[in-house]
């Protein structure tokens, strides 16, 4: 189209909602594009000038396998394959027709489909990673087993030969990528971050520079002439939760509201954008009350349309 985004045909977002919960161990996280979408926003996008094309993945959990024993310490490894495969077909459809792919979540092993359906469409493109976590650990160094810890080792080709992953080729080289929101990194994620020289910007330089300085600094690392399609990735843990307590590992010491939105408004800016997920919104956690996870839904609706343009002038 559109000065307002260079790489789509037209404001057109392919909304992929997965109800996926096999990255992880807590139930109920697979409820949460149901309710973002009866939350409403659909309708907010549809607002906002956005043509939404709902490509529902009910059908992803009947594809769970009857027999799927860990492989090594993997965890659910034949299910987590067998989604992730389909939600990259889905996700790579809508990118190749110039539709803006957002896919809600369900958690974060998705990604490993979103991003391979993106990259294997613009394989110049870079990943922008927003959480709490790295989700880089390889099946040697994950200590959970929980594949949604996982994705982003798998994208980089740096996983291993894991059977039944053979369709997932690495797409994702280190200089692609950059995370901010980082504050609870398991020692060997921070040896993977370092021996290959991932930009990361925890919540430490967040406080040091503010986030504002943040976001282009991570633009100047991995898009510096900011002419390169932009993933974003976030995960609604990079929040604190205290905004958004309905998810499945929170971390304390989290990204403020306005500093979520900010991201996302900035991103939104750069004209770039060409994929969004928002996953881990977790609305059926056991012992969460209804106004946490009223507030964690609304938030993942709010980011979703800042990443989409909205502002607040
Ligand atoms: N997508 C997430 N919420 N990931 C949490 C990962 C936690 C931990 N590092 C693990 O490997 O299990
Ligand atoms: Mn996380
Ligand atoms: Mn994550």
């Amino acid at each position: 189209m559109s000065t307002e985004y260079k790489f789509l045909k037209s404001k057109t977002v392919g909304l992929i909602g997965c109800p996926f919960s096999g990255g992880q161990s807590k139930n109920g996280v697979q409820n949460g594009p149901v309710r973002l979408v009866e939350y409403g926003l659909i309708e907010q996008l549809a607002e906002m000038n956005w043509k939404v094309e709902f490509s529902n993945q009910d059908h992803l959990q009947s594809l769970e396998p009857k027999d799927d024993p860990d492989i090594g310490k993997l965890k659910r490894p034949r299910y987590v394959s067998e989604v992730t495969r389909n939600v990259a077909q889905v996700v790579q459809d809508h990118v190749k027709k110039g539709n803006l792919a957002l896919t809600l979540g369900g958690d974060h092993s998705l990604a490993m489909g979103t991003v391979f359906g993106t990259f294997s469409v613009h394989p110049d493109a870079v990943l922008i990673w927003i959480d709490a976590h790295a989700d880089i650990n390889t099946p040697e160094t994950t200590e959970s087993g929980n594949i949604h810890g996982c994705p982003v080792s798998f994208l980089m080709g740096i996983a291993g030969n894991v059977p039944g992953f053979e369709w997932l080729k690495p797409v994702l080289k280190s200089d692609r990528l950059v995370y901010i929101g980082l504050r609870d990194i398991d020692q060997p994620e921070k040896n993977i971050l370092r021996e290959h020289k991932i930009a990361a910007y925890s919540m430490h330089e967040v406080d040091k520079y503010g986030i504002g300085k943040v976001v282009e600094m991570a633009l100047d690392r991995v898009n510096p002439k900011r002419d390169r399609p932009i993933h974003l990735s976030f995960d609604v843990d990079a929040l604190d939760p205290s905004v958004a307590p309905s998810t499945g590992t929170p971390v304390r010491g989290g990204l403020t509201f306005r500093e979520g939105h900010y991201i996302c408004e900035a991103i939104h800016e750069t004209g770039l954008l060409v994929a969004v997920d928002l996953m881990e919104v977790n609305p059926s956690l056991d012992d969460i009350d209804d106004v946490s996870v009223f507030e964690t839904v609304t938030v993942g609706c709010s980011l979703v349309r800042c990443a989409l343009g909205e502002t607040l002038l």
